[in-house]
């Protein structure tokens, strides 16, 4: 407990004069810090430097609780000292709770809620088709097939852009604005650059200082514009198929609600594309660790897929109920190592009271992912990979499906019914095609995580296998 100013805050470690907390952090991932605080502090935890109050919150319980039923409190974002540098102002993720952010939001919603989505896998199944044909060629090139399978299947659906090959102009530009901003978005330095308001002007001094931010600049303004100048071309020459793009502009044009909507359609696309495919393909590398690591896990996914398939025939989305273990293959990768360990920090529009503690209006609010995909109680042995923990006594699922990967309240992750998707049916494909064994993991060599954007293993030596069945 604290006491300041006759307010009591949540305990936490006490910060050092100039340094605040950031000498206690593991800065690369900040997340095994805040669980090893959730033994010593609980489930919430509060610290503060240079003026900034910073939430942690280690349990379901207390996300529930102030990010789900005080949802309106808790949807704002910090102001990120990036954003503005950038050019990163159009980001939904980025965004204050504001009627911008709602505009998104719709035009996420409309694309990608819950069972609309099945619209998108035909796509999804010639997208996972594509990536077994390019694994079957030139195996050692897996990670760059997974991100073109994640960008593939998400640019297909916002602007009916089909992904040829690797010098597609857009994925190009989109893999080099991310090489760029990653660091830049690295959980360490997410919160450094917003607790310490010093930091604000770390362009200036981050490595390549303003030469890098004004070439980011230029890359950023170019993946926001360029799908739609491909777009329009497409319109033009009447060959625009449906997109979320499409149908957002023609819905805003419509009913003239939203002002500069052409401005507020590519902002929410560009940030859709922005924050799918990262994610869906750092999961792929996670399922991939998984089945090198845990040979008896892989085998028994196959023999469930041929079981239910006969020989020779490959999954397919109607497929899927009769896949249960494969299901909870997909769940367990969320859980094992989930590619947001933070998720994306919330902050509190007004002062508040939780149980007794004071919660000042600005408080940066983080959901300690980590800590809740590696509860010992929920998850026994959490570091485990048991895709058996998520099904019942029966065989059958259980009604845990991990929503807490993607996040939490009004800000909870738009894209989650189509990741689902994707992740789905390149997973049953992959383990239905090919076998994965990595000798160099297996001898106990090191994979070394690379923690960005999202959290992910870096690719380490796998030999993968076409399966003589398939
Ligand atoms: C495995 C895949 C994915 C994971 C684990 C994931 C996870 C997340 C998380 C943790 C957040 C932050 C939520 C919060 O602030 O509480 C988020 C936000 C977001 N995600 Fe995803 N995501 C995935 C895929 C996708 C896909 C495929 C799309 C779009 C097609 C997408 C679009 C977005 C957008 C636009 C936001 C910002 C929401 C906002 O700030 O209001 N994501 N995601």
């Amino acid at each position: 407990r604290r006491e300041r100013d006759g307010k009591t805050y949540p305990p936490g470690p006490s910060p050092l004069p100039l340094l605040g907390v950031a000498h206690l952090l593991d800065a690369s991932a900040p997340w095994t810090t805040f669980s090893d605080w959730k033994a010593e502090y609980g489930d919430v935890v509060y610290f503060r430097q240079f003026g900034q109050d910073v939430l942690v919150l280690n349990s379901e319980e207390a996300v529930k609780d102030l990010l789900e039923r005080r949802s309106s409190n808790y949807s704002d974002r910090m102001d990120m000292a990036v954003r503005e540098p950038y050019g990163l102002n159009f980001d939904t993720i980025f965004h204050g709770h504001d009627e911008t952010w709602r505009a998104h939001r719709r035009i996420a919603h409309q694309g990608l809620r819950e069972h609309h989505v099945d619209i998108y896998q035909p796509t999804q199944l010639r997208f996972a088709e594509a990536l077994m044909n390019s694994l079957e060629e030139s195996p050692e090139q897996y990670y760059s097939y997974f991100q073109r399978f994640a960008a593939s299947v998400v640019l297909s659906a916002i602007y009916d852009h089909d992904v040829i090959d690797e010098n597609d102009p857009i994925l190009k530009s989109v893999t080099e604005t991310n090489d760029i901003l990653g660091p830049l978005q690295s959980p360490g330095n997410t919160i450094l650059f917003n607790v310490f308001p010093l930091l604000k002007y770390i362009p200036t001094w981050f490595p390549g200082g303003w030469r890098n931010v004004t070439a980011a600049r230029v890359k950023v303004d170019r993946t926001l514009n360029m799908p739609f100048e491909y777009l329009e071309k497409k319109i033009a020459s009447g060959n625009a198929g449906n997109s979320i793009a499409l149908e957002a502009m023609e819905r805003f044009r419509d009913t003239n609600k939203v002002a500069d909507f052409e401005k507020v359609v590519k902002g929410a696309c560009c940030s859709l594309y922005g924050a799918a495919s990262e994610t869906t393909s750092s999961t792929l590398m996670i399922f991939l660790l998984a089945m090198v690591k845990y040979p008896d896990v892989q085998k028994r996914a196959q023999e469930e897929i041929d079981r239910a398939l006969g020989p020779g025939r490959l999954p397919e989305f109607a497929d899927r109920s009769s896949l249960p273990y494969i299901e909870a293959v997909c769940r367990e990768t969320l859980r094992w190592h989930p590619v947001a360990p933070l998720a994306v920090p919330h902050s509190a529009t007004n002062d508040d009271m939780y149980k007794d503690w004071y919660i000042p209006k600005d408080t940066v609010v983080i959901a300690n992912v980590w800590a809740m995909s590696q509860n010992p109680e929920k998850y026994p042995s959490p570091s485990s990979f048991k895709p058996e923990r998520f099904l019942d006594g029966k065989g059958g699922l259980t009604d845990d499906s991990l929503t807490y990967a993607f996040g939490f309240g009004r800000r909870i992750c738009p894209g989650r019914h189509f990741a689902t998707n994707s992740l789905w049916i390149a997973i049953a494909r992959l383990l239905a095609g090919f076998t994965f064994e990595s000798e160099y993991v297996r001898a106990g060599g090191v994979v070394k995580w690379h923690n960005a954007v999202t959290s992910m293993p870096e690719p380490f030596p796998c030999l993968i296998t076409p399966r003589k069945s398939h």
